[in-house]
């Protein structure tokens, strides 16, 4: 996959050829893909498949073994995050004891590009009083606060290593799409990695399936399921049959 030095810098991710090997074997090899922009991605995989190493290699918490994989046409440097990408790990490490006003404060420090009035809208718009303490807070809630923060750094490219998971049904639902309505109107490009198929439909636009360290399948939904598969039956179907080892 050669892409002009020029486009590769309007690409949220450009992976070529790239393997990541721990201790015990490659979690990764010969990974090549491009997200390409204003998508809203899936990133799914059954366990061990490399998802969340994809992720680290891309906000730069982790350096590929071979190959090379660029954001925004730069390599992660593993100095902190680029500047154009807000990261949400599954564990929303935020600090217990700051209010939630605090923690936007400490947003608004950290980060050159924060939209203070962007990130109070984010909380206010959830209900989440901004004097409260994040130990305090509801698990739906932090996420709500979470996602203030990711958000006010005004991203264009956000990943979401399963955000969701500690949420009930109607949270994870009021979540996500208060999210996708941000991603659509700000143009933000979202990777979203989840187990859970049923929650991505009618939300990606965009499918990244790995299975064993490797890409099985990557592309626009609408183009990948001709037959008018889900993006959830889509997914299963590839991932038994690569189970099964058979072409699907
Ligand atoms: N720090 C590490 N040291 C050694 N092996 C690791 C490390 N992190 C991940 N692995 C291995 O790399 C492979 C891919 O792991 P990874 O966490 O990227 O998968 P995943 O798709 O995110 O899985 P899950 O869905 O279970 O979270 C697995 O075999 C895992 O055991």
């Amino acid at each position: 996959m050669t892409v002009p030095r020029q486009s590769e810098a309007a690409l949220p991710v450009f992976a070529q050829a790239v393997g990541k090997k721990y201790r015990r074997g490659w979690a990764l090899r010969e990974t090549s893909l491009v997200i390409p922009p204003n998508r809203v991605v899936a990133l799914v995989g059954p366990n061990g498949a490399g998802k969340s190493t994809l992720m680290g290699l891309t906000t730069g918490m982790l350096r590929p073994t071979t190959g090379a994989l660029t954001v925004f046409g730069d390599q992660p440097t593993g100095k902190g995050l680029h500047p154009a990408v807000s990261y949400l790990a599954q564990q929303k490490p935020l600090y217990r004891q700051f209010t939630v006003a605090d923690t936007l404060t400490f947003g608004g420090r950290t980060n050159p590009s924060w939209d203070q009035g962007y990130a109070e809208h984010l909380v206010e718009q959830a209900a989440v009083p901004m004097n409260a303490r994040v130990g305090t807070l509801s698990g739906g809630q932090r996420t709500r606060v979470a996602l203030a923060l990711a958000l006010g750094k005004r991203p264009r490219l956000l990943l979401l290593d399963e955000p969701l998971a500690d949420l009930d049904p109607l949270a994870r639902e009021t979540v996500l799409g208060a999210l996708i309505t941000e991603a659509r109107a700000h143009g933000i490009t979202v990777v979203l990695s989840s187990h859970v198929l049923a929650e991505l439909e009618g939300v990606c636009d965009h499918l990244v399936l790995l299975h064993d360290g490797q890409v099985l399948l990557a592309g626009d939904v609408s183009r990948l399921s001709a037959n008018g598969m889900s993006l959830g039956e889509l997914a299963l179907h590839h991932m038994r049959a690569a189970q099964q080892g058979v072409a699907a």
